[in-house]
C-alpha cells in the first residue's frame, strides 16, 4: 500500500502544526498511550460522541486521556442527550473524575432529537457547564455550509453561541468539520473575522487514510468530496485506491494564512489511525525544518 504522499514545499512556516488537537474515541486509547511521547504534553484530545459508545465509555476515555497527560475535551451531541439530568450527570462526572475543563457542543445527526435539546445553543443555555466548572466551550463552525441553516442564520447562530459562552464566563473555541478544499476554509475564516468573531478556530483536518475510508467518512458526515475538491487535496479520480494525507491541504493553509485569518490551529480526525496521524505530523514538521 502506498504511504502518504509528502511533497516538499519550502514556502510554509514551520509552526502550522503547533498545538494541534486530535480526536480519539474509546477504542483509540491504547494507540494514544503508545503514541503519547510523540505528542506535546497537555494537547487537547477531543472525544467524539459516537452512538455506539455510552456515557460510561466516554467518561472512561476522558479519565484515560487525563491520566496519560492530555487535556480531554468530550463532545456532547445535543440531539442524542435524552434529558437535562443526563447532561448534568455527564458533565459533573467528567469534571470530578477526569478534571475536564473543556467540552465541545454540537447538534448531532439524528433527524429527531432524542430528548429536550434540538441544538447546541440549548445545551449552553442550561447553565450546566459553567456551574460544573467548565472553562472552555467548543462550537461548530461551517465553512462548507450546514444541512439546514442559511448563510445568514449560520453567522447569527455562531455569533450568538460565542456571546452566550462568554457571558457565562467561559471561553469559546470554534471547530470546523474536516474538509478537502483549504480554499473554502480560508475564505470562511476571512468572513468570520470580518464579522468581528475573533475566537481561536481549530480547522478540521483528515489524518492520512485510505482514499476509500476518506470517501466513506465524507459521505457519512456530509462533507464535500466532489472531484475538484478531491483533486485539490491530491486525490485524482484515476487513483481512488491507496492512501492520501493532508499535505496539500495543510501546505495551502500554511502558505495563505495571514493575520487577517486570526488565531488558527489544526484539529486532526485520525481516520487512518492515531499512530498514522501523529507520524504524519512528525514527517511534515521534519520536512518544514529541512526546508528552513
Ligand atoms: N467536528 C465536527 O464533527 C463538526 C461537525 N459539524 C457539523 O455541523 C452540524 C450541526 O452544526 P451545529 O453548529 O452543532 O448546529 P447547532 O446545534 O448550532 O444547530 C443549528 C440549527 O440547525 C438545526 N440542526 C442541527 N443539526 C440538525 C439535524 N441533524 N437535523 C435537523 N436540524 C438540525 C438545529 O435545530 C438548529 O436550528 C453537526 O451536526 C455536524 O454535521 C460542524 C463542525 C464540526
Ligand atoms: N455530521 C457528522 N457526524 C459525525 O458522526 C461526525 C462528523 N460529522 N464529523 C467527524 C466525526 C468523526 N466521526 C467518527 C465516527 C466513527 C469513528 C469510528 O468508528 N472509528 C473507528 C474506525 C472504524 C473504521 O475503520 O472506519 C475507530 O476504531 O476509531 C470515528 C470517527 C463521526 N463524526
Amino acid at each position: 500500500m502506498a504511504s502518504p504522499l509528502l511533497h516538499l514545499d519550502t514556502s510554509r512556516p514551520a509552526n502550522i502544526t503547533d498545538d494541534y488537537s486530535l480526536e480519539v474515541n474509546a477504542k483509540g486509547i491504547s494507540a494514544l498511550t503508545a503514541a503519547a511521547h510523540r505528542i506535546s504534553p497537555a494537547s487537547t484530545i477531543s472525544i467524539p460522541y459516537l452512538p455506539n459508545q455510552d456515557n460510561e465509555a466516554r467518561l472512561a476515555t476522558a479519565r484515560a486521556v487525563r491520566k496519560i497527560g492530555f487535556e480531554p475535551m468530550p463532545h456532547i451531541s445535543a440531539r442524542r442527550v435524552t434529558s437535562l439530568a443526563e447532561l448534568q450527570w455527564f458533565v459533573e462526572h467528567a469534571v470530578a473524575e477526569a478534571g475536564v475543563e473543556r467540552c465541545l457542543v454540537i447538534a448531532g445527526d439524528p433527524a429527531t432529537p432524542m430528548g429536550p435539546f434540538a441544538n447546541s445553543s440549548l445545551l449552553i443555555e442550561t447553565g450546566v457547564f459553567e456551574r460544573s466548572g467548565i472553562k472552555v466551550i467548543g462550537v461548530g463552525g461551517h465553512p462548507e455550509g450546514h444541512p439546514i441553516m442559511s448563510a445568514a442564520d449560520r453567522w447569527e447562530v455562531l455569533k450568538r453561541k460565542c456571546q452566550d459562552i462568554e457571558r457565562r464566563g467561559m471561553t469559546p473555541l470554534i471547530f470546523t468539520q474536516f474538509a478537502f478544499d483549504a480554499g473554502i476554509v480560508l475564505t470562511w475564516l476571512e468572513a468570520l473575522r470580518e464579522r468581528g468573531i475573533e475566537h481561536r478556530v481549530r480547522v478540521g483536518v483528515p489524518g492520512p487514510a485510505g482514499v476509500a475510508v476518506l470517501a466513506r467518512y465524507a459521505a457519512m458526515c456530509g462533507v464535500g468530496a466532489c472531484a475538484s475538491m478531491l483533486s485539490k487535496y491530491g486525490i485524482s479520480i484515476g487513483r481512488l485506491f491507496g492512501t492520501a494525507g493532508p499535505e496539500h491541504f495543510v501546505d495551502r493553509l500554511a502558505a495563505d494564512l495571514t493575520e487577517v485569518h486570526g488565531k488558527v490551529s489544526l484539529h486532526f480526525f485520525p481516520f487512518g489511525g492515531i499512530a498514522q496521524s501523529v507520524g504524519w505530523v512528525e514527517q511534515y514538521r521534519s520536512r518544514s525544518e529541512l526546508a528552513c
